[in-house]
């Protein structure tokens, strides 16, 4: 059975930029997008767009810190609400530099197939990602 990372890349081995199970980041996205119009005191993602880049940095800093003390010290439930809440920041954070969901789809599937531990070893030898 074809697993969901390797949907993401059609049969010339290419990456795809999207599928179902994706669906919900491209919504809560476009939901993150039309929150740039709107105003700051009806809408948190609107108060960090009018906070700005650094803000909105440090609260994916801090929010992927509580990810990594939930995985240490609290529950695997935990461990969820703190993924959301990272996931949402990051997307915050592509928004405001204008980086699409797309994008790191695509990324990811360029990685798909290629090994971790061969993609660190060509980079030690180039000093560049394969
Ligand atoms: N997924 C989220 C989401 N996850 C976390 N958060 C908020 O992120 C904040 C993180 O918690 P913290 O305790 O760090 O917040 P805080 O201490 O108040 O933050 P700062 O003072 O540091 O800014 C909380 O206010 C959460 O409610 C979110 N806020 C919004 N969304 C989504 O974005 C949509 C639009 O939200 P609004 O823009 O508020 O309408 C919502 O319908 C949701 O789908």
């Amino acid at each position: 059975m074809i697993s969901i990372i390797e949907a993401y890349k059609d049969d010339r081995g290419q990456s795809m930029s999207t599928d179902a199970s994706a669906a919900i980041l491209d919504e809560l996205f476009a939901v993150i997008e039309g929150r740039k119009a709107a105003d700051p005191e009806s809408s948190y993602t609107a108060k960090l767009f009018a906070k700005g880049r650094k803000k909105i940095a440090q609260k994916v800093g801090e929010e992927g810190v509580e990810c990594a003390i939930a995985a240490v010290s609290e529950t695997p439930d935990d461990v969820v609400a703190e993924s959301a809440d990272l996931l949402y920041h990051l997307m915050v954070l592509w928004a405001e530099q204008g980086i699409t969901p797309d994008r790191i789809y695509a990324e990811l599937g360029k990685r798909v197939g290629v090994s971790g531990l061969a993609e660190k070893a060509a980079r030690a030898k180039t000093g560049k990602p394969l």
